[in-house]
């Protein structure tokens, strides 16, 4: 099978290429495989265009060996996803094996896929996992993709834009995080200006009509039921009118495929592996503060107020997860010990639609595997997960 490496040498901490040239490389060579092509990206995009070349100039499926973060990746699939092929290819969607070393800030699906503690392996082992995979033929498993249409107002007639995520799509707190931390790059360059970004969005609520969607295969719209410690029927999701529609205001709204975590131990979706969706499917991750038996309006002090809220959501969620068991109590603080409502609302469904009201700015901002896209006034987002066909697609080596 034709076989392309690329890797990033600027993502994570700069690493990958003295990580290929010392471990990467000679062990493929030791291990018989021919590499095709060797290509250190040069510039954002260079990923996806080296790939559609290399598809163009090979036959039948091929493996990539990645050495990048979550962004590269995406990179190749969406390059990949809109790209037009000659020849042999053209008509016939290619099917690309990844096998991920991981060599960004975060791997989000890396870690997802082989999930830290890595006692008793080294940090050369823990990153070599899917190359091992890769020269034993071990097992591969499909993505999933996300793919969100971005559409302006009827009005406009113009065509909607599609985006297409392998890990997260997100609005509120989490894409106005991913907005600011960019504009705080310069300033602070390292991961700090993640937190100087959540402090200064951890007021903000969010406006929007959300339409939520059941999978194709699935009736109904499900939701983490956390006495059952199960999925069940989303009360509002009925088979003859599956879609469920939620008020806001939102303070947190994210969704998540194929991974359970952002980064090694920030767990946010922590269900789509401990009950694996049986088909294509979104873990969406929502927090309305309304749901607090403390609020009832918005006004400056009840979003003040409801801070400690979300920084125990996100907090819970570096602990395994567990913001999933968070619930009111009767003073209305979040709790795991709690009876009242679940603080967080987990719903597994096929797809959903964001519609932010106009007059409010940061509702209209969504971040895709981390770029950030804007929503056009009266515009809105559709989002929903895709299996790959069959024959076709990307998979990664496990
Ligand atoms: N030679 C290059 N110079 C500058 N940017 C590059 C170069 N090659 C690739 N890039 C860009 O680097 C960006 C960051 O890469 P990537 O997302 O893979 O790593 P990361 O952000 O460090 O990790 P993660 O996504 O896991 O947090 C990508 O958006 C890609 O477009």
């Amino acid at each position: 099978m034709p076989l392309l490496v690329i890797y990033n040498p600027v993502c994570g901490d700069s690493t990958a290429k003295s990580f290929f040239d010392e471990s990467v490389l000679p062990l493929l060579q030791s291990s018989g495989k021919v590499v095709d092509k060797i290509v250190a990206t040069e510039h954002p995009n260079h990923a996806g265009q080296v790939l559609v070349q290399f598809l163009n100039e090979h036959e039948g499926e091929v493996v990539v060996v990645l050495g990048s973060g979550d962004g590269t990746l995406n990179e190749c699939i969406t390059t990949l996803s809109s790209a037009e092929f000659t020849g042999a290819r053209s008509g016939a969607p290619p099917k690309v094996v990844f096998v991920l070393v991981p060599s960004g800030t975060a791997n989000a699906l890396y870690s997802t896929l082989f999930p830290p503690p890595t006692e008793g392996i080294t940090d050369a082992g823990y990153r070599l996992q899917s190359v091992k995979s890769y020269l034993t033929g071990a097992k591969t498993i499909p993505l999933t993709l996300a793919i969100t249409t971005l559409s302006s107002p009827p009005s406009a007639r113009k065509r909607p834009q599609a985006k297409i995520s392998a890990v997260v799509v997100s609005t509120c707190m989490h894409a106005s995080i991913l907005k600011d931390s960019e504009a705080l790059r310069k300033e602070i360059p390292g991961l700090e200006r993640f937190k100087v970004a959540a402090q200064q969005n951890s007021t903000k609520w969010y406006n929007s009509w959300v339409k939520l969607l059941p999978a194709p295969g699935a009736e109904v719209v499900q939701i983490y039921d956390q006495s059952a410690g199960a999925f069940v029927d989303h009360p509002e999701s009925h088979s003859d009118d599956p879609i469920v529609d939620l008020d806001g205001p939102f303070a947190y709204f994210l969704a998540t495929v194929n991974v359970d975590r952002l980064e090694p131990a920030f767990m946010i979706s922590p269900l789509s592996s401990r009950i694996p969706p049986p088909e294509a499917a979104c873990d969406l991750v929502i927090v309305r503060p309304f749901r607090s038996p403390n609020v009832s309006a918005d006004t400056p002090e009840t979003r003040e107020a409801f801070v400690p809220t979300l920084w125990k959501v996100l907090g819970e969620a570096y602990h395994q997860g567990s913001h999933v068991n968070l619930r009111y109590n009767e003073n209305g603080e979040a709790t795991t010990e709690g009876d009242g409502p679940s603080v967080v609302e987990y719903i597994r469904c096929g797809g959903w639609e964001w519609i932010p009201v106009d007059d409010d700015e940061d509702a209209h901002y969504l971040c895709s595997d981390g770029a950030i896209s804007k929503i056009e006034k009266e515009g809105r987002a559709v989002c929903s997960a895709a299996a790959p066909a069959a024959g076709a697609g990307f998979l990664v080596h496990v």
